[in-house]
């Protein structure tokens, strides 16, 4: 069940990927560089023996992407193992490495993740007068660093789910296996950072809260606390996890991604129209956005190219030059649907320019005549600190090239971003007012949702 969930979220992390399982009494770990189709075998999974576990895809935002750099985390604490997977990045991780370490811990990696880990194991200075209180410890490190991370959180009888208080990061709550409305025949609890990791065998139930600490163990699942965020301070769930990061078929608050994504694609119709024959999309994040634009436009909707399937996501990759490479082998024109035609070309999103450039390439040389690109996003212009992992503003070429240069030096007729209000817009359309209600929208705005940390120097 791990696994086929594992590979049902590789699209979240391609780099290595690790497993850890509990039989009550010890853990069993494989981890390795790659994919999970590649890292795990029977041979391997035959040994991970246990009645629960946790797993991790890996792109790596804090520390290089090296075995070392692997999780989830295993360590012993004074209360026994202690497993740890994240989805995230912590913030302040600079400052509260440094309280660990005059702790008198020593960190074997620079990755967040194992600071977590061991932040973890730290003694509560009041003690702990009756024996282990793991939802204390989690709620003190939450109150240390409130953003950014989805935790599973492993002891040898039970997991900890556990998501930031602004909720930056998606982690949602299933029941397995998925046969009755009831209830009865259910026997276990799944936690994963998006539903489409459920596939057909779980229920999806429910998100996790921000801010909440879910217990789960033979006797069920437990809300023990939901941590607060400073007063004043709104949601602020990752918008670029609904314009590029999630799968389409996945659900954050209550809506499917594709659903939001068409709807971009109908309002960049809407702020940007131009006439052509057809609209496509770069697959495969930017498709339902071309859907939209088609059906708000009523021009016709085409593919314009064909994707090689065994090629991953290219933006998720640790260096430019493997980006680079990838785009170059990932995309082919389709000829019947690009010679002599005006086109619209919808991508999701133009953050460091490696894709846009090489694929109008591609059409004008299948005898493209006019090519307008049309972007499901704003433009990408500061840094996240948050879990995605583009930390200077240089990288990002919306900072270097203007509207008209970007146009030029990309070879596109036309070049226009959807509004950051038209984005906005497309997510909260569907969604109940509330107060609390918010997204996180800094690497478009530079609106950090906890403030800009000092420490970070950028
Ligand atoms: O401007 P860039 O820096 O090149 O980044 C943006 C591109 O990268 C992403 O695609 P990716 O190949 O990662 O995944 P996808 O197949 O899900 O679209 C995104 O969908 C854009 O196509
Ligand atoms: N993608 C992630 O969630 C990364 C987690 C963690 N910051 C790491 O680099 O390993
Ligand atoms: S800065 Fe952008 S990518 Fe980072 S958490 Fe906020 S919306 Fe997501
Ligand atoms: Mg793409």
């Amino acid at each position: 069940m791990i696994l086929f969930g594992l590979e049902a979220l590789q699209h979240r992390g391609q780099e290595s990927t690790g497993m850890v399982t509990s039989n009550g009494v010890t853990f069993n770990t494989h981890k390795g560089m790659g994919l999970a189709r590649n890292v795990f075998n029977s041979d391997n999974m035959r040994r991970l023996i246990g009645n629960m576990g946790i797993g991790h895809t890996r792109y790596s935002t804090s520390a290089a992407s090296e075995p070392i750099n692997c999780q989830p985390f295993v360590v012993h604490s004074i209360h026994g193992l202690l497993a740890v997977a994240h989805n995230g990045e912590l913030v302040n991780a600079a400052s509260l490495r440094k309280m660990v370490l005059e702790r008198g811990v020593g960190l074997s990696t620079r990755s967040d993740s194992e600071l977590i880990t061991q932040a973890l194991c730290l003694n509560p200075p009041e003690g702990e007068i009756n024996g282990p209180d793991w939802p204390a410890r989690i709620k003190h490190l939450m109150q240390l660093a409130p953003l950014s991370y989805s935790l599973v959180i492993m002891l040898k009888d039970r997991i900890y789910a556990v998501r930031d208080p602004y909720g930056n990061r998606p982690l949602c709550l299933g029941k397995y296996p998925a046969i009755n409305e009831n209830n009865d025949l259910s026997t276990g609890w799944v936690v994963a950072s998006e539903s489409c990791a459920f596939l057909s065998f779980t229920r999806y139930i429910r998100e996790v809260l921000p801010g909440e600490i879910i217990e789960i163990t033979t006797n069920g699942i437990k809300t023990v606390d939901i941590v607060p965020r400073p007063s004043g301070h709104k949601q602020a769930f990752c918008i670029f996890e609904y314009v590029y990061f999630a799968r389409p078929n996945t659900i954050f608050e209550g809506q499917e991604v594709y659903t939001v994504r068409s709807q971009c694609g109908r309002q960049l119709a809407l702020e940007h129209p131009v006439e052509a024959d057809i609209v496509g999309s770069v697959p495969e994040s930017g498709n339902a956005a071309a859907y939209g634009y088609s059906l708000q436009s009523s021009i016709p909707f085409g593919e314009l190219l064909s994707k090689n399937t065994y090629v991953g996501r290219t933006f998720i990759q640790p260096n430019n030059s493997l980006r680079q490479l990838n785009v170059a082998l990932k995309f082919s024109p389709i000829g019947t649907n690009v010679k002599d035609k005006r086109i619209i070309l919808i991508d999701d999103s133009i953050v460091r320019g490696n894709t846009i450039g090489p694929i109008i390439k591609l059409l004008r040389k299948a005898g493209a005549k006019e090519v307008h690109i049309r972007v499901a996003s704003p433009p990408l212009r500061f840094p996240c600190y948050m879990g995605i992992n583009i930390p200077t503003r240089q990288e990002l070429i919306a900072n270097t090239h203007d509207l008209k240069d970007l146009s030029k030096q990309v070879g596109a007729d036309s070049l226009y971003y959807l509004s950051v209000e038209g984005l906005v817009k497309a997510v909260q359309k569907e969604l109940k007012p509330n107060p609390e209600l918010g997204h996180c929208t800094a690497c478009l705005t530079g609106d950090y949702p906890g403030g800009i940390p000092d420490e970070l120097d950028w």
